[in-house]
């Protein structure tokens, strides 16, 4: 089917907002804020766990967590809510093959191919579970972006093949009706480049048709835990020989050359950390912990292009992007840059000073 002729499976839906971002902010941020003697910032907080954030399944220990978060959904739904509910998928072998900061807990060496299948498996038996309840699910962030810009680098050479095998495995095993997919694409800083985009495309259409054209499969996640305007009138200057400088103008150079290798592929686009425009970054490639960020646009399907089916908050902000500990085991370099707030703790563990900072510079505001 053409791109354009296909209805937003998601439209007018709301986004489940799971108690594990709204306990980290109840309990961690709000009674850090008051202590701070920010009473106000204390208040806007709790308006911060109302927004329907993705929770990433990063460990095989989180799966059985769908099951609590779907019967609160069937709850609210039953109460006349209309939510879905947003999971990232996380865990392959060799996660995050070109950084060091949120690599997993599989690798191929220790029979992680079969523990990445059965983390999948398991996905798909809490979903069958609940068939009245939508999911929307982002597949492994950062992943295929590697292989595009990355085989240079062993460790993502080595991964490449079973990035690739068990990603297919991933949207054939949750290609199922209460599921809607969207494979992550990176952003306009890693993909948007002319060099990039077409063999980009080329990499999602072929794994899109290699796994039989899943109809489950709607399209592709960009800027997931990345900082770049949905649209901005003038290309920033980090962005500079990237005319491709919004996530806008990315999807729009993408989708065609998708449609044309058989991908009708509509998108979805992470606005929880792009508020605040122009960013504070100092290179484009710049990707961790940094500073002066705000959180963006509410999560919404009413978007202002028929390629995107909603703003959405992927990367809880909040939830620290890597460690600045220089003696740690993941410790990346990116998270020691000046332009990388610091102390931080391990990635995905909660970074106050973060959340302070999204929200004190919050476009729309709190
Ligand atoms: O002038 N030109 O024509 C030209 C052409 C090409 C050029 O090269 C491009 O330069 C880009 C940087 O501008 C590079 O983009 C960066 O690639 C990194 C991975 O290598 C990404 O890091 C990931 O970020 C994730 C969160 O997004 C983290 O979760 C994850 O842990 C972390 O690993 C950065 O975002 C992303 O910004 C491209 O590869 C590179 O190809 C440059 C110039
Ligand atoms: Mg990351």
């Amino acid at each position: 089917p053409a791109a354009t002729n296909s209805a937003n499976p998601i439209a007018g839906k709301s986004f489940y907002a799971n108690p594990y971002y709204s306990s980290e902010i109840v309990s961690l941020a709000a009674p850090s804020l008051s202590a701070a003697g920010s009473a106000a910032l204390a208040a806007k907080a709790t308006n911060v766990a109302k927004v329907g954030t993705f929770y990433w399944l990063d460990v095989r220990a989180k799966v059985s967590t769908i099951a609590t978060f779907a019967k609160d959904v069937q709850a609210k739904n039953a109460a006349g809510a209309n939510l879905v509910l947003p999971l990232v998928v996380y865990d392959l072998p060799e996660r995050d093959c070109a950084a060091l900061a949120s690599n997993g807990e599989l690798s191929l060496a220790n029979n992680g191919a079969a523990l990445y299948q059965g983390y999948i498996d398991d996905i798909a038996a809490q979903i069958n579970a609940f068939p009245d309840v939508q999911f929307v699910l982002v597949i492994e962030p950062d992943s295929l972006a590697n292989l595009v810009t990355n085989l240079n680098v062993q460790k993502c050479a080595n991964a490449a093949t079973a990035y690739k095998t068990l990603t297919q495995y991933a949207i054939k095993t949750l290609n199922l009706k209460n599921v809607v997919m969207y494979l992550d694409a990176g952003h306009a800083g890693w993909l948007g480049w002319t060099a990039n985009l077409t063999p980009a495309a080329q990499l999602f259409a072929q794994l899109y048709k290699d796994a039989g054209s899943p109809a489950a499969v709607r399209g592709l996640a960009t800027n997931v835990a990345n900082y770049n305007a949905w649209s901005i009138s003038t290309c920033p200057s980090y962005t500079q020989g990237n005319a491709v400088c919004d996530e806008k103008k990315y999807v729009n150079a993408l989708a065609p050359l998708l449609q044309a290798q058989g991908f009708p592929a509509h998108f979805i686009t992470d606005t929880g950390r792009n508020g605040v425009q122009p960013t504070k970054q100092q290179a484009w490639g710049d990707w961790c912990n940094v500073i002066g960020t705000g959180f963006g646009i509410r999560p919404s399907t009413s978007t202002d292009d028929p390629l995107l089916d909603a703003y959405v908050w992927v990367k809880p902000g909040g939830e620290c992007d890597g460690t600045s500990n220089t003696t740690a085991v993941r410790y990346d370099a990116h998270c020691g840059l000046d332009d990388a707030l610091k102390p931080a703790p391990e990635a995905g563990s909660w970074f106050q000073a973060y959340f302070a900072q999204l929200l004190t510079n919050a476009n729309p505001a709190f």
